[in-house]
């Protein structure tokens, strides 16, 4: 289903604006105007509202009851069915082809493999949005505003997952043209191929991620391109609404820790953001602790955070080692590696909002082998459910904070699935193959050496008898 905002100039709510997330310059600006940080002190905004003159329901369960209006656009959507509680554009101006109709997974199978009580273990599998991953939930808000602006194109860089969802979004609604940067051979042909077969105009830059971030900002201001990348604080408004279904989910009751793969950090700043919020409002009575979980090849937060004491302070971060990490990564010429090519991130955007929901939330982070991600990824696909390696993440580093106790047995525990398993089939292949040359080609480089739950394919000759007695033997 697509529902599209009438072409029409921007409509200034005044209910909602921007202000910047460093205490110390709070300067606010129209939701009507376009910056991808503060213009007078460079740090991140944030979408803030007058919540008093918002009429937000009283108690979370009133929202069970908008999804059962099954033929309203904006109901229907599992993003705009929280309308309330992300209130930057009017309902008839909203743009959604269906997303969030996720759900949470209850899994003792997987519980299992991380070390937790029956029952307690669950899967957010945002997998099964429109596009594949999660990055519906943020576009349709950013495609939201963009389209409220007039925005003609609207770009990102991309590891693969944004790009999909953006190049969706414009194909679909014919609001606005998508372009994409991509770096050099750093993403999967599942993501790829959805960019291309969406029509988006796709630049591939000779260089990784990062470069690819760095280079679309400066041409977004150039060009006066609007820009998607989880920078923009209207996407990260839509990405809350996972945290919401996440409590619908659990009859509204707050699971113990939320667990999270990082990347950019555009996913657990909307979380802590939608947890302030939640609080604020009287509409939650405690927060869940988040736990953010680096690939151990992209791991500055956990660097930053765990190992250089980092933290949010109130809004007064210290930028000395943040500063010092960045200088030392360039004259070192460190760069992001990792199988999960989605978290292939050095230089997180998001950073001190990350810091700010780690703060509010008595939050943790760790970091992962590639070897732990794709073990994880092999558990959820054989509980059933299926997951991009970056996913797979947030199962790897629950069980590392089990075994370390922080986690406990009894807590109830909510890992994100970010993308679908299809999202990247190279990775999943290599894994269970019997070709040593394909998984050592593939996976070697990264620091894999086994693979201890694969389902390898048998080899038979085409012969009946054979066939059967194979099956026999193993089935
Ligand atoms: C599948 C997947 N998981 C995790 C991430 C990282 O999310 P974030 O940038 O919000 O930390 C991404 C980002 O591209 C992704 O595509």
């Amino acid at each position: 289903m697509i529902h599209t905002a009438a072409q029409h100039n921007a409509v200034r709510t005044d209910l909602a604006f921007q202000r910047c997330i460093n205490p110390v310059c709070g300067a606010t600006y129209d939701s009507s105007e376009l910056h991808t940080s503060c213009p007078k002190c460079s740090n991140l905004l944030d979408v803030a509202y007058d919540w008093d003159r918002i009429a937000v329901p009283k108690h979370l369960n009133e929202f069970e009851a908008m999804w059962s209006q099954r033929t309203n656009p904006v109901r229907f959507s599992g993003v705009w069915r929280f309308h309330e509680l992300l209130p930057f554009a009017p309902q008839d101006r909203v743009v959604t082809v269906g997303e969030g109709q996720t759900l949470l997974q209850q899994t003792d199978a997987v519980g299992e493999y991380v070390g937790m009580d029956n029952g307690k273990l669950h899967l957010q599998y945002e997998g099964m949005n429109p596009s594949g991953s999660f990055k519906d939930n943020g576009m349709c808000a950013a495609v939201t505003h963009a389209s409220i602006l007039g925005a003609q194109r609207a770009a990102c860089a991309s590891t693969g997952n944004t790009s999909a969802s953006l190049a969706l979004y414009c194909s679909a609604t014919r609001l606005m043209k998508a372009i994409i940067f991509i770096g050099s051979g750093k993403i999967s042909y599942g993501k790829l191929s959805q960019a291309l077969d969406y029509g988006a105009l796709t630049v591939q830059i000779a260089g990784d991620f990062d470069d690819a971030m760095l280079r679309v900002r400066e041409v977004a201001k150039e060009l006066g391109i609007y820009l998607v990348n989880s920078v923009n604080p209207f996407r990260l408004e839509g990405q809350k609404t996972i945290m919401f279904r996440v409590l619908e989910a659990l009859r509204w009751e707050v699971p113990d820790w939320i667990v999270v793969p990082g990347g950019n950090l555009g996913n657990s700043s909307a979380f802590g953001k939608a947890f302030m919020e939640l609080k604020e409002l009287g509409l939650i009575d405690r927060v869940p602790r988040i736990a953010v979980i680096n690939a151990s090849g992209a791991d500055t937060l956990y660097e930053l955070h765990e190992r250089r004491g980092v933290r949010w302070n109130g809004g007064h971060v210290n930028m000395d080692p943040i500063v010092q990490y960045n200088d030392q990564m360039d004259r070192e010429g460190i760069k992001a590696d990792t199988i999960a090519s989605a978290i292939e991130i050095n230089r997180p955007v998001n950073l001190k909002k990350c810091l700010r929901a780690l703060e509010f939330t008595d939050g943790v982070v760790r970091q992962v082998s590639d070897q732990e991600i794709l073990d994880a990824k092999a558990r959820v696909g054989a509980g059933g459910f299926g997951c991009e390696p970056a996913s797979a993440a947030s199962v790897a580093g629950a069980k590392m904070l089990r075994r370390e106790g922080v986690i406990s047995a009894s807590d109830r525990v909510v890992c994100i699935l970010t993308g679908h398993e299809l999202k990247d089939p190279t990775a999943t292949v290599a894994y269970h193959t019997t070709d040593q040359e394909v998984f050592h080609k593939t996976l070697g480089s990264r620091g894999v050496t086994k693979a201890s739950f694969a389902n390898k394919a048998i080899a038979v000759p085409n012969e009946l008898d054979n066939i059967i007695k194979a099956i026999q033997l193993y089935a």
